[in-house]
């Protein structure tokens, strides 16, 4: 059912109908007919290798009733490629219709949980709303969209709060049909087991918890369990449960709403002539007066009978992963993660609030929702598109729980990227606010604090510096509020597990723009941080204009004659084959006119190429500057801050450094010359950099994606898998197999013969380590070269606008060159733009103050 991409080229491998696009909830069953069902990340050519994993098959098919699986009357086995998509078990139609069908969006197959949306329905938004909580969505396309009930969304259904009968009552209302047989014995069964056990942290220590005393019972005579019980005794803890209320998410305008209403309250006091200090000289005027508010509403429901019990027992603090996945894989009673932080009087309350400015999205306000739902932090993760604002989801989390955060992020960059975006959207003071990084070492003082740091800073396993050491047990001694981890899609598993085996943290946000991973871990994140709470639609936020328009297009290059005889020439899909398809003259070409259409339309255009011999070609020869991972932080700085400033500077080439973290809102056109075999990660984080242009709400706005794909090369298969992630989200690829006037453009590159052989020559001289991909040392995870080597106390690359000034290169002395490309060279010697220009001027004349007030 899933609608295919758009394709007015022929040939154009259209992805499979039943493509799984995300690997995390995917029942194993489901994997035998599916087309491709890997990433592709690990940048093999296993595609059609089965990636489900043992452990997990086995859960799915344990909560597998026969029902759920119908089997219906089987038909003759076809040799035919497209007789398996319409046999009898794909039919959504195997129940009556209601009479009221129109009015209602579902289909829902009994086979194999796939439920079909239908998105022109009266009762689309509420129905999309319900789905979300409690499937899997699989692609979301304009007329349709399709998701998978799996064990894995029915536990985060279930940790959001939803119960079996609340899941069963809204599927028959939005259902077509009566919700078959098979998915309810499902639900149930799934249900059933889920959300009754606990785990908690309290001073220190960790127990695990539950309503029901049975059920801990039964979980101490499981060996494993037991084995990790810190008391001897048989005994249960049991103590009254404390009681849920609601809770008022900052930044939302209930909040506002609130603010406004006690500082009216304070205003008739003042005028009734009461004497009220408190808030008199408070800038955040009703925030204490909301705080109030909530409380009195709290203590009001805790004079409520307390009659609910919870039973507990501790268990090893060091072992916790083991119960968890005991839990969670063997057992199928995963643990849920709750923190009641308001009634924690452990820890120390942070001073935190959003400024009274501040407005969350919608979106983002509804992702908190799932975490806050029941005035507790449940951990788990949140999915929004690149550039729709998960910094901002991350710090309102923190506002909202205000104890000590931990931040964990993927490179020092953007660790300083966290900092300043929480001092932009919080009240939060700055010198609680500390960076732990590999060159930044902030002390960590004693009350609650915000720490930022870096995933390898603090799974780092080799001897540490003195201080590093000493930051570090402060880090490991202290109870945290919440630890907050960003771009949980790229973070090693292992890494994952020391992090959180390290950090003794009350609650987890996980946070990311695709729950695709390039290894099969990605079910180990759900007991590692916990249940997805919240997925976005990606282009409901670009067609309200959060996120940019994007049209894409994939270009195809038909290969010269030359080129193509020496591709076939080499062995099957080595390197030398990779760089000839890069290095293909027509792709030359092509990129030449595309960069010289969408300046002349005024884009700013950033070309990405994930091989650095092609980088450099392409660049130096279009006479452009480039950044790749040798390229010095000052060098960096000194080319995306033209890229923002300097109309002189209208296209940048970025190896596969500027895939993540980069803030460039004024990129509006993307090229890929060169890229990561068929990861759809990589392909979705690279249209993030151009779904947060600037000029997104301007009339009739579009933002470009195009691939350049060299014709009957092995390029054309990767590139229909890389998109398939952006397809299921609903971006349709069109396949432009001519570009119109490409002929009479003065000045094409490559025109001649002569020209063209001299680069074949070139390209056949090169090593096969051309052709290969750009590898980074720690790639992500490495601070040192984020940071390059010659200005390595000072933070990195800024994201945000405001810092653009110290991108300008050249703060405090002189720029040193090292690149040898001709228009970075070209950057560093002037054609400054009037900003820079007017940038030194200031710069200057602050130093001379400067030396004037030192009387020098
Ligand atoms: N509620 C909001 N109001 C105003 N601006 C917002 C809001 N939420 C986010 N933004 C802005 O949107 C931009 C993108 O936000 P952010 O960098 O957090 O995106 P992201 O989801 O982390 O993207 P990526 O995955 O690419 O890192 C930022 O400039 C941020 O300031």
């Amino acid at each position: 059912m899933a609608p295919k991409r758009k394709a007015s080229g022929p040939g154009v491998a259209a992805p499979s109908a039943k493509r799984i696009a995300s690997g995390v909830n995917t029942p194993a069953s489901l994997s035998s007919d599916d087309e491709y069902s890997d990433d592709g990340d690990a940048g093999d050519f296993s595609e059609h290798e089965s990636a489900a994993p043992q452990k997990y098959d086995q859960v799915v098919q344990k909560f597998q009733p026969s029902t759920y699986v119908k089997q219906t009357s089987s038909r003759a086995p076809s040799n035919d490629t497209a007789s398996r998509l319409f046999k009898p078990q794909h039919d959504y139609v195997n129940e009556a219709l209601k009479p009221d069908h129109h009015l209602r969006p579902l289909w829902i197959s009994a086979h194999n949980g796939r439920v079909v949306l239908e998105t022109f329905s009266p009762s689309f938004k509420q129905a999309q709303n319900f789905l979300i909580n409690i499937a899997e969505p699989q692609s979301r396309t304009t007329n349709m969209h399709e998701y998978t009930i799996s064990p894995h969304s029915l536990f985060a259904a279930v940790s959001v709060g939803l119960t079996e009968s609340d899941i069963v009552r809204q599927l028959d209302l939005f259902s077509k049909t009566q919700v078959p047989q098979g998915i309810l014995d499902f639900v149930h069964q799934v249900t059933e087991s889920f959300g009754k056990v606990r785990l908690v942290l309290k001073n220190n220590r960790y127990f695990v918890e539950s309503n029901d005393a049975s059920v801990l019972q039964m979980l101490l005579r499981d060996p494993v369990i037991s084995a990790t019980r810190v008391e001897q005794s048989d005994e249960l803890h049991t103590e009254k449960a404390a009681k849920m209320t609601g809770l008022v998410i900052p930044g939302t305008k209930e909040a506002a709403d609130n603010r406004e209403a006690a500082a009216h309250q304070q205003q008739q006091r003042q005028a009734r002539g009461e004497d009220d200090e408190e808030d008199s000289d408070d800038e955040y005027g009703g925030r204490e007066a909301e705080k109030d508010m909530s409380d009195l509403l709290r203590e009001e429901e805790d004079d409520d009978d307390e009659i609910d019990q919870v039973h507990s027992f501790e268990i090893d603090g060091e072992r916790i992963q083991v119960v968890q996945e005991h839990c969670n894989v063997k057992l199928n009673l995963p643990l849920t993660e709750e923190y009641d932080f308001r009634a924690d009087m452990q820890n120390p309350n942070l001073d935190i609030d959003l400024r009274p400015n501040t407005q969350i999205r919608y979106y983002q306000e509804h992702a908190l929702s799932k975490m806050f739902g029941n005035g507790r932090a449940r951990s788990g993760i949140i999915v929004l598109p690149c550039g729709a604002g998960k910094t901002l989801v991350g710090i309102t989390a923190s506002c909202t729980v205000k104890k000590s955060v931990i931040v964990l992020c993927t490179s020092a960059m953007s660790a300083g990227q966290w900092k300043m975006e929480f001092l932009k959207w919080s009240n939060v003071n700055p010198d609680d606010v500390v960076i732990f990084t590999s060159n930044e070492k902030g002390r960590i003082p004693p009350r609650a604090t915000v720490v930022i740091c870096t995933y390898s800073m603090v799974t780092q396993s080799t001897r540490r510096a003195h201080d590093s050491q000493k930051t570090m047990d402060q880090i490991t001694g202290r109870e945290w509020g919440l630890m907050v981890l960003d771009e949980v899609h790229v973070v090693p598993a292992e890494m994952f597990r020391r992090v959180t085996e390290r950090i003794r943290t009350h609650s987890k946000l996980g946070l990311t723009a695709t729950l695709l991973r390039e290894d099969d871990k990605i079910k180990d994140l759900n007991f590692l941080i916990g249940p997805k709470l919240y997925e976005a639609n990606w282009l409901q936020l670009s067609e309200e204009g959060h996120i940019a328009r994007v049209q894409c297009a994939e270009v195809w290059c038909p290969m010269t004659a030359d080129f193509y005889t020496e591709y076939l020439k080499s062995p099957g899909s080595g390197n030398r084959r990779s760089l000839l398809s890069t290095m293909n003259p027509r792709k030359i070409q092509a990129c030449q006119f595309l960069i010289d259409f969408h300046e002349r339309r005024g884009d700013k255009v950033i070309v990405f190429s994930d091989n650095v011999y092609a980088l450099k070609q392409y660049a130096e020869g279009l006479k452009k500057p480039y950044i790749y991972g040798d390229t010095s932080q000052r060098e960096r700085e000194l080319v995306l801050a033209n890229f923002q400033h300097n109309d002189a500077v209208s296209t940048i080439f970025l190896s596969k450094i500027g895939d993540t973290s980069l803030d460039l809102p004024e990129a509006t056109c993307l090229i890929q010359i060169s890229s990561h075999y068929g990861s759809r990660r990589q392909e979705a984080q690279r249209l993030g950099r151009i779904l947060r242009a600037k000029r997104r709400n301007d009339e009739g706005f579009n933002a470009f994606f195009y691939s350049l794909v060299s014709k009957d090369t092995n390029e054309m298969y990767y590139s229909s898998k890389r998109q398939a992630f952006l397809v299921d989200q609903g971006y349709a690829f069109k396949v432009i197999t001519h570009l119109n006037g490409i002929e009479r453009m003065p000045g094409l590159m490559f025109t001649q013969p002569v020209d063209r052989s001299s680069l074949l020559q070139d390209v056949v001289l090169q090593s096969e380590l051309a052709g290969a991909e750009e590898k980074i040392d720690g790639d992500l995870f490495s601070d040192r070269r984020v940071l390059g080597r010659h200005n390595s106390r000072k933070p990195g690359v800024k994201r945000q606008a405001g810092t653009l000034s110290s991108l300008a290169g050249g703060e405090d002395m002189a720029y040193l060159e090292y690149n040898r490309g001709s228009r970075n060279k070209e950057l560093a010697k002037g054609g400054k733009s009037t900003f820079f220009k007017k940038e030194e001027r200031d710069r200057e004349r602050r130093r001379k103050a400067a030396k004037a007030a030192r009387g020098e």
